[in-house]
């Protein structure tokens, strides 16, 4: 399933950017970054992308062994791979009538907030556990590595509300679709699921079922 992806083509392995950290001055990332593969826009020609792969930092086996966790924190060190990174999202949705930009916690509270701001829609979270005072509805979901629960704020989103829900990573798919049932509870229309990471291999986006899925870059 692929509706609505705007992913054109892996650069080929022997293409990969080299192996650098986003700043000199941070030299204790340099023998960390392991880079991605950057994706071509629909017109094959946004060069943005390459850096904000590169910014990236792969940590083998955090949280766990055989897990290559994708570090956004190092793309955030990089004051212009994170903006680039907001931009693409917001020239992507800024025409879409997207009145409610759903970020899920914790990673997705870094991106979601710019976009929701530069779009004119509201920003509503997606927390973990009693972690919102409010009434809340909540869903329970199976993670790459454990098991955990989403919750929003009831009232938060209306029936009716064009939502785009706003990650750092779609890995297994469980979270996002997590995300998907809770809106779509109150009766949102969800417009696209919206990461900077996916990991294809995990097949999240068969999960999401019709629901699109448009990502930055393929770890
Ligand atoms: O596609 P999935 O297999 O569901 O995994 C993706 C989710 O996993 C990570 O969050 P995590 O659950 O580690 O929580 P955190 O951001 O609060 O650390 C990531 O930020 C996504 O939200
Ligand atoms: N490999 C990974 N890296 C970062 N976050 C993740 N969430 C699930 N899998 C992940």
């Amino acid at each position: 399933m692929s509706s609505g992806s705007s992913l054109i083509f892996h650069i080929p392995s022997s293409c990969r950017l080299p192996l650098s950290p986003p700043s000199p001055r941070i030299p204790f990332l340099r023998t960390r970054f392991i880079s991605l593969k950057a994706m071509a826009s629909e017109d094959g020609k946004d060069h943005r992308l390459a850096r904000i792969s590169s910014s990236i930092r792969v940590i083998p086996d955090f949280p766990k062994p055989g897990i290559m966790f994708q570090d956004i924190t190092t793309l955030l060190l990089d004051h212009k791979a994170f903006r680039d990174t907001i931009d693409i999202f917001v020239e992507r949705y800024r025409e879409k009538n997207i009145s409610v930009v759903a970020g899920i916690e914790a990673r997705g509270f870094i991106f979601g907030p710019p976009i929701a701001l530069a779009i004119g829609a509201k920003f509503v979270p997606m927390r973990k556990p009693k972690k919102l005072p409010g009434e809340v509805i909540s869903e329970e979901y199976a993670l790459e590595y454990g098991t955990d629960k989403m919750e929003m704020h009831v009232g938060a989103v209306q029936p009716g509300d064009r939502a785009l829900v706003i990650d750092d990573l779609i890995a297994t798919g469980g979270t996002l679709c997590a995300a998907v049932r809770l809106l779509e509870r109150v009766g949102a229309d969800v417009v696209e699921c919206a990461c900077v990471i996916e990991l294809p291999e995990l097949k999240g986006r068969e999960k999401l079922g019709h629901r699109p899925v448009f990502v930055l870059v393929k770890g």
